[in-house]
């Protein structure tokens, strides 16, 4: 049986639920907050609860992995249940792992997130393409087998991240290059590709094309200060396909169920209307 490819899923589920992302980051201090311990039970406890309130609701939710790791292999145990409970519930889970390597390392990262066979497998994982976009084939490869999505980081929404992607390449600058590769991958696609770009919320302008026929994942909304007003500026006409990113600004809202799920329909609503325009 074929799998549709994760750019026609995801479009669905941006136009049904709205275009909205809520990311699973477990950090101590929402632990804390939750009246949790910062320990793996607590852990599980508020991954549980986020998926609880959310995947029957949100189009996406995106896990950090680096909140699970942090507790070894018990951790990643959690993190395997979270991703396996969302994706049951309905929710399209992007793995937010951010790896990148050799290409002969990257074919197991592959293996990790883009294998159907494996325990973490979801339906779409953020990449980093900044060992050359080249080195990401086995990831783009094995995501087109299993109908899966790659996010590639293009302009990352923290201010360092600008001393990188906006230095001078062959052909402009570097994160454009990186744009060109997801525009050639995403070529002739319909209704929307499966190789998504990381674009920061928060950028004050994107200054490089954004056509390139795929998601465009935009952290920095909430706590890095970016606003849903501020989504048509950088992102110009490429909004239809605009996935904003919450993490900490909507999970400030738990532990209980309907705070959370009703902190992101308020998102999801504000998103959605922005985009009609
Ligand atoms: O790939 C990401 O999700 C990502 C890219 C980026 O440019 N900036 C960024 O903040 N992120 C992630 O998005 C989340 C932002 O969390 P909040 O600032 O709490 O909404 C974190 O998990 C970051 O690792």
């Amino acid at each position: 049986m074929t799998t549709e490819p994760f750019g026609a899923r995801l479009r669905r589920a941006m136009d049904d639920r709205g275009p909205l992302c809520v990311g699973i980051d477990p950090h101590a201090s929402l632990l804390t907050a939750w009246g949790l311990n910062d320990d793996v039970a607590g852990l599980e406890r508020f991954a549980l609860t986020v998926v609880e309130a959310l995947a029957g609701t949100t189009a996406v939710l995106k896990p950090q992995s680096a909140f699970f790791e942090r507790f070894g292999s018990r951790g990643v145990a959690v993190l395997e249940r979270t991703v396996e409970q969302a994706r049951q519930a309905g929710a399209l889970v992007l793995m937010d792992a951010k790896r990148g390597d050799i290409g002969s390392t990257m074919a197991a990262y592959a293996a990790t997130y883009l294998d159907k066979d494996s325990p973490l497998f979801s339906d779409a994982v953020t990449v980093s393409p900044y060992l050359g976009f080249g080195s990401l084939r086995p990831a783009l490869d094995a995501a087109a087998v299993s109908g899966s999505g790659v996010f590639v980081l293009a302009l990352t929404s923290n201010p360092e991240g600008a001393e990188v992607q906006r230095a001078a390449a062959a052909g402009g600058t570097v994160a454009e290059v990186v744009l060109g590769h997801i525009a050639a991958e995403n070529a002739g696609v319909r209704p929307l590709g499966s190789v998504g770009a990381v674009v920061g919320a928060t950028l004050d302008e994107a200054g490089a094309d954004l056509a390139v026929n795929g998601p465009l994942l935009a952290p920095g909304v909430g706590a890095q200060g970016a606003t849903p007003a501020d989504l048509p500026r950088v992102f110009g006409a490429a909004l239809p396909n605009v996935l904003p990113s919450v993490s900490r600004d909507v999970l400030r809202h738990g532990p209980g169920v309907e705070a959370l799920r009703n902190a992101a329909r308020a998102y999801a609503d504000e998103i959605g209307a922005v985009v009609a325009g």
